[in-house]
């Protein structure tokens, strides 16, 4: 649906030349939440300018449903943004108008008759979850609500694709949360293609169907969220996945465990995909006569499934625990044993 190839920004000022974006390529398909995430300065909002041209490419060629962006004169641009709603770190509405008026803004331009704007508006305060809050102004919001007011503003000529720039940075935790959930309901309830950047992994974990990692313009790494999350190849990309897990080799290495709890097995069981934990542990208390006691462990959810480490000990007869062992080895669960003395 979106097809990025080798894009390229250089900022040129009077002392230097800056490659904000160097020569990326990116497919993104329909109907996929993207994450890029970077650190300040990676090139991650000049990228997103250029997926609207908000930004001008010095090179490269963003095509969005065979319609390539960056060959549009400006009439036709702007027909093809209307296909493309954004929404901002800092929400940017206009203050002297109500929520239902910064809604109908977009519909305003686009040349929507009054009554048929009225109706649409009126469904997005309530796809958005502001139903009664229409003749709000935005300095009687919060910062949640604010971003509702962006979001339904974005989605008001029905576009294709949301660009979302930083758009949690600005908001609590909970609020946050919040937001992401909405984001998600829209994705699946409208089809929409989201891209967003980000350079908080808490995002992309939760919403994410695909991550790429930009560093000095470029993209480092990219993937499924759950193989970036589980095999980060890149240093800034480990660095990230820290953010959300800790780092379970440097802090628990089996061995370190294993020389904590020095009796009964130790091991370590790998969720990917699917599986939840409380599921399989039970399940092998119930079948094996042994005793199970999970000592740590970090499993954490993403769009694709539940992923993470759980160190276990297994108090028991050896056979018995041969066999628990030989039965986990047979769901998708991947188990190492502490290594032998
Ligand atoms: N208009 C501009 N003129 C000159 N340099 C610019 C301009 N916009 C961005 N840059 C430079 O391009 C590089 C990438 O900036 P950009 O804002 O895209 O990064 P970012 O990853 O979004 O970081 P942040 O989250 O801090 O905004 C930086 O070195 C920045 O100084």
């Amino acid at each position: 649906m979106i097809s990025i190839k080798g894009l390229s920004k250089v900022f040129r000022t009077k002392h230097q030349e800056v490659r904000a974006v160097d020569d990326l390529s990116l497919q993104i398909k329909k109907g996929e939440i993207y994450g890029v995430i970077g650190y300040s300065g990676a090139g991650k909002s000049t990228f997103i300018r250029l997926l609207n041209r908000l930004e001008d490419p010095t090179d490269g060629k963003v095509t969005i449903d065979d319609q390539e962006l960056t060959s549009l004169n400006k009439g036709k641009l702007r027909e093809a943004r209307q296909e493309i709603g954004m929404i901002f770190q800092h929400f940017n509405l206009l203050w002297s108008r109500t929520v239902h008026d910064n809604i109908a803004f977009p519909l305003e331009i686009a040349g929507v008759p009054k009554s048929e704007r009225t109706k649409r508006v009126n469904e997005l305060i309530d796809l958005v979850g502001l139903s009664g809050r229409g003749n709000s102004y935005p300095s009687q919001l919060s910062g949640g609500q604010k971003q509702r007011v962006g979001i339904a503003r974005a989605l008001a000529n029905k576009p294709k694709v949301l660009l979302c720039d930083e758009a949690t940075s600005a908001l609590d935790p909970e609020t946050t949360d919040s937001i992401l959930d909405l984001l998600v309901d829209i994705n699946e309830k409208l089809g929409l293609t989201i891209v967003l950047i980000t350079h908080e992994m808490h995002v992309i974990r939760k919403i994410c169907h695909q991550v790429a990692v930009m560093e000095q313009g470029k993209i480092v790494e990219q993937g499924d969220v759950l193989d970036v999350f589980l095999y980060p190849k890149e240093k800034v990309t480990k660095k990230f996945v820290d953010q959300v897990m800790g780092d379970p080799e440097r802090e628990h290495s089996l061995q370190l465990i294993k020389d904590t709890y020095k009796t009964g097995e130790i091991l370590r069981l790998h969720f990917v995909g699917e599986n939840t934990n409380q599921a399989l542990i039970s399940e092998v208390s119930r079948k094996f006569v042994l005793d199970v006691n999970i000592l740590h462990g970090k499993i954490t959810q993403t769009q694709k499934g539940a992923y993470g480490t759980m160190f276990v000990q297994f108090l028991g007869e050896k056979e018995e625990i041969t066999r628990a062992i030989e039965y986990i080895q047979s769901t998708s669960v991947e188990v190492e044993v502490s290594p032998d003395d």
